[in-house]
């Protein structure tokens, strides 16, 4: 499991550090993490370290000093290194250690209101030439690697000028052959993973101490690249992480395998109430998916005519027209396919209103009672959450909830007492304590339609089947398991999809296909054999 603080946590984490006069040392740690970073990836691109030309983006802050250290390392090795400095301060022993590593010190000019290197002249006395925004970009879209050391978790807010302008020219240009971002990418909350202006995309970022929560969730997710964390040292100083990842092992320790005394019924059984006359397909995507998740037992619940179809496609399922109340059941799923059917929408409210974990899906979410527990899990996209939130007088829209994913998952979870899953590139859970969860395993050609109605099939089987014993085992506290039980689902969902696009298009009940190979192997991964 991947654990992730906000960048608040991790300051507060290197206070004690800090006020023991440990600053010179986590500084040196962090360095040397990123250098070393810099290090094996120019290798991998390019071959060679040597004569590799490095320009680094150096802030004000301590971020500019970690990527002016890691820069004195780096052209120690040979490398041909720039520093562009877009402040007047830097950090004065890294930057006199860059200057007697051999780097090369140039100065943003400053842009209209003022700011830039040149505006304490005192300061950047000892500093090199004045180079524009135009000038600055050329240099560093030239490069072999970039280093972004403008901005860390001291920031507040987005890049402002010069920097701003320089980063914007950059992105107009072709883009550095690799870009590593220091701690996290200039311009992105290390809280929420908010974007406030131009941020340069990083195929790498370098984080250190811990990884930031804001680099796990959408949209600074998608700028980030490939996420490295460098251990400075501040673990038993970390509270409770912000936000967490399940990795491939975390599924093959919880998921669901039956004893050899098991049988249908103590498996679990899954109830489904999807389709009807108007989308009878949702009905058979999210069934095809509960079955090859692997459940005691699936009843299906629907008209005479989805019946037929679901039998037909799903010839384990157990199909009538019965009622929630004479149906034994351990988890349901409800709402797939199922707007505009008045005994469908029957049967999803005394599902919702039996107490039982539900996953309440696609139509089900209209129609939400006030009192739900963390056992129901909502599975909105951006647009469902903004009805949602609407029906608890919360007014936003679509693209504010796009903008802010994980703040707007958890006040869904808070105010309708329910677990939350947004859907999403990376896709966000929140349990209504707040505990947050985000997948990123799934890929681009999952947005499609049918993906979601098989997303809610998984879930739903899970849900029916999971040992809760072995989530508090690994230290998941109570509130959160239907959280946990919903991040099992979307990273399953997302491997099996991503296996069965196989980097082309992919069909809904492909992914469903996908998933009992997807299982298999991720069962070779346990510790217990
Ligand atoms: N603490 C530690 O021991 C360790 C910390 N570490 C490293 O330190 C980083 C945090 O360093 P930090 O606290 O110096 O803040 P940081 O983000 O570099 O810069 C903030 C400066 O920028 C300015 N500024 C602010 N907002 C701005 C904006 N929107 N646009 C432009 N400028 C803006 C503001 O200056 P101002 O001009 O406002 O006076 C402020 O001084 C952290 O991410 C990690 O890399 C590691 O080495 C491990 C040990
Ligand atoms: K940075």
């Amino acid at each position: 499991m991947i654990s992730a603080w906000t960048g608040r946590q991790i300051r507060a984490a290197e206070q004690p550090l800090l006020d023991a006069g440990h600053g010179d040392r986590l500084m040196a740690t962090a360095a040397h993490g990123l250098a070393n970073a810099v290090l094996r990836a120019v290798r991998e691109t390019r071959g060679r370290v040597y004569g590799a030309r490095l320009a680094v983006i150096a802030g004000s802050g301590n971020n500019g000093g970690d990527a002016l250290f890691a820069a004195a390392t780096l052209a120690r090795k040979g490398m041909s290194t720039t520093a562009v400095l877009t402040s007047a301060r830097s950090h004065p022993q890294a930057l006199a250690a860059f200057e007697k590593a051999g780097g090369t010190v140039l100065r943003l000019a400053a842009g209209g209101d003022g700011a830039g290197a040149g505006a304490d002249d005192s300061a950047a006395a000892a500093a090199g030439p004045f180079v524009t925004p135009d000038e600055a970009a050329a240099l560093c879209s030239r490069a072999d690697a970039l280093i972004d050391g403008i901005l860390g978790t001291g920031a507040s807010g987005g890049l402002r000028s010069p920097a701003k302008e320089l980063v914007e020219r950059i992105i107009g240009l072709d883009a550095p052959a690799l870009t590593v971002a220091c701690d996290l990418p200039s311009g992105v909350s290390a809280e929420t993973g908010e974007v406030s202006g131009p941020v340069m995309p990083a195929d790498l970022t370098v984080t250190f101490g811990g990884t930031k929560a804001g680099l796990l969730t959408d949209p600074a997710a998608g700028l980030a690249g490939r996420v490295l964390t460098v251990d400075i040292g501040l673990g038993p100083h970390l509270p409770a992480p912000e936000l967490r990842r399940l990795e491939p092992a975390d599924l093959a320790d919880w998921w669901p395998v039956p004893q050899r005394t098991s049988h249908k019924y103590t498996r679990g059984v899954l109830g489904i109430v999807a389709g009807s006359a108007q989308y009878p397909g949702a009905a058979l995507l999210c069934t095809q998916a509960a079955a090859a998740t692997g459940v005691g037992m699936i009843r299906y619940l629907g008209p005479q005519e989805i019946c037929r179809l679901v039998n037909l496609s799903t010839p384990e399922a157990v199909c009538s027209q019965g009622s929630v109340g004479e149906s034994r059941v351990q988890a349901w799923l409800v709402g797939p396919g199922a707007t505009g059917d008045r005994d469908q929408q029957a049967r999803v409210r005394d599902a919702l209103a039996s107490g039982l974990p539900v996953v309440a899906d696609a139509g089900a979410l209209d129609s939400l009672p006030s009192d739900l527990g963390p056992q129901v899990i909502l599975t909105p996209h951006a647009g469902e959450l903004v009805r949602i939130l609407a029906e608890q007088d919360v007014e936003v829209t679509r693209e504010q909830v796009e903008a802010a994913p994980s703040d707007f998952a958890r006040l869904g979870a808070g105010l309708t007492g329910a677990t939350v899953l947004l859907k999403g590139a990376t896709t966000v859970i929140s349990s209504p304590s707040g505990a947050l969860f985000t997948q990123d395993n799934a890929t681009p050609w999952l947005a499609a339609a049918g993906s979601g109605d098989t997303l809610a099939g998984i879930l739903g089987a899970l849900a029916a089947t999971v040992q809760r014993d072995l989530l508090a085992e690994a230290g998941i506290a109570e509130p959160d398991h239907w959280a946990a039980v919903a991040a099992m689902a979307a990273a399953v969902h997302g491997i099996a999809g991503t296996e069965a696009a196989a980097g082309g298009p992919v069909a809904a009940s492909d992914i469903s296909r996908a998933v009992p190979e997807t299982v298999r192997a991720l069962l070779e991964l346990r510790q217990d054999g």
